[in-house]
């Protein structure tokens, strides 16, 4: 596995594998907040974090489908690394499609900046990360903690760019600041956090555990696990319009990044193929829902194409990354083919109670 041990990219440390064959996550290591609280070391400021993501990664993946619903997209900046990842780890590849430099420092590999961040750094090199380019550090490298930071603390800003001038026009043009969109509302919070966990191991880490076990009995435990989660979350799907009920929440976000993965690479990279998401009643037009969620384009009425959940997803990169990356699962690195998804069609979704907080739009919804 390569990783950073005492500051020095090392590529012959621990095994990730298990002597019984299982698939082990390792704990993240920067674990900061920013908080909306005048004696906090990292407040909520406009202009101030950047985010370093990767399109592939379902977890970096929760932090850009949180930004672009809050609207933040114009006060945390963004880049990107290249989908496939070598012996060297994530790197920066402007030249290619989809791809960004490190706009915070031009480095060349995402290691440089947590070396930056802690010289003496021992931990695995991970997406997302949460930079702060006044302290010049990592404040976080959790997206679970992330989304819930760009979530709950970022609302004074919004509201801020909203009482000026410019962004009061941008406001009105495209919808972009001032949104009211809370993702852990109140009297959903509970149960919110209860169903992150929840899916956590099963479903969004269940994957993993099937494709990277090295053992018959553990990936057929990850497999039973991930499907008879799936199955369950496709019942409750049937009455209601998302995980926590009628509201769009961080718990839905958390879903979907893996749900939109699942039957281009988890089916059949990771051999989680007893079903595809598409052949589930409600989980496929529950993934399409999500997927078709945006802001409203005023004049249209429909999810503008520059704040929508379809733009944060880059099938191409996911792709990529997938099959030439983990060369022990796939050693010729060839991508798979299929399946063409319909991501855009009908879904019918807003017949069920509820809907997006009020300033986002579903397409479906939007055409009735
Ligand atoms: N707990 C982390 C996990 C992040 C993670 O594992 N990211 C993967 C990409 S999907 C990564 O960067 N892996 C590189 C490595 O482990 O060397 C989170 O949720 O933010």
């Amino acid at each position: 596995m390569n990783m950073l041990v005492d500051g020095e990219w090392r590529t012959d440390a621990l095994e990730s594998t298990d002597d019984d064959g299982s698939f082990e996550r390792q704990e993240t290591t920067f674990r900061n907040e920013i908080r909306d609280d005048p004696d906090a070391r990292f407040r909520p400021e406009a202009g101030r974090y950047h985010l370093y993501v990767s399109y592939a990664c379902p977890w970096a993946h929760r932090t850009l489908v949180t930004r672009v619903l809050k609207g933040l997209e114009d006060a945390i900046s963004v880049s990107v690394v290249d989908p496939y990842r070598d012996e060297d780890g994530w790197q920066f590849t402007p030249e290619k499609e989809g791809c960004t430099p490190d706009h915070v420092h031009g480095a060349d590999f995402l290691r440089e900046l947590y070396v930056r961040a802690d010289p003496d750094a021992t931990c695995r090199v991970t997406v997302p990360v949460l930079w702060d380019k006044q302290e010049d550090t990592i404040v976080n490298n959790e997206s679970e903690e992330i989304m819930r930071m760009l979530d709950t603390e970022f609302g004074g800003i919004l509201a801020s760019e909203a009482s000026e001038g410019s962004s009061v026009e941008r406001s009105e043009s495209d919808g972009v600041a001032s949104r009211d969109v809370d993702l852990y509302p109140e009297g959903y919070r509970d149960e919110v956090d209860r169903i992150i966990d929840e899916i956590y191991e099963p479903i969004n880490n269940g994957v993993y555990r099937a494709g990277f076990a090295t053992k018959q009995e553990p990936y057929d435990e990850a497999v039973d696990d991930l499907f008879s989660a799936l199955d369950h979350w496709d019942e409750v799907l049937a009455d209601q319009r998302y995980l926590a009920g009628d509201r769009l929440t961080e718990a839905d976000i958390a879903m979907f990044t893996t749900l939109v993965r699942f039957d281009n690479v988890y089916h059949t990279h990771f051999m989680c193929n007893v079903q595809y998401v598409r052949e589930y009643d409600n989980l496929w037009p529950y993934l399409r829902d999500l997927y078709q969620t945006g802001v409203a384009d005023r004049r249209e009425g429909t999810p503008s194409e520059r704040t929508s959940v379809a733009q944060t997803v880059n099938m191409d990169h996911i792709k990529e990354h997938y099959y030439t990356t983990h060369p022990d699962v796939n050693p010729n690195g060839i991508v798979a083919r299929g399946p063409d998804l319909e991501f855009e069609a009908p879904h019918d979704r807003d017949e069920l109670p509820g809907g997006p907080p009020s300033d986002l739009v579903g397409a479906a919804s939007a055409d009735d």
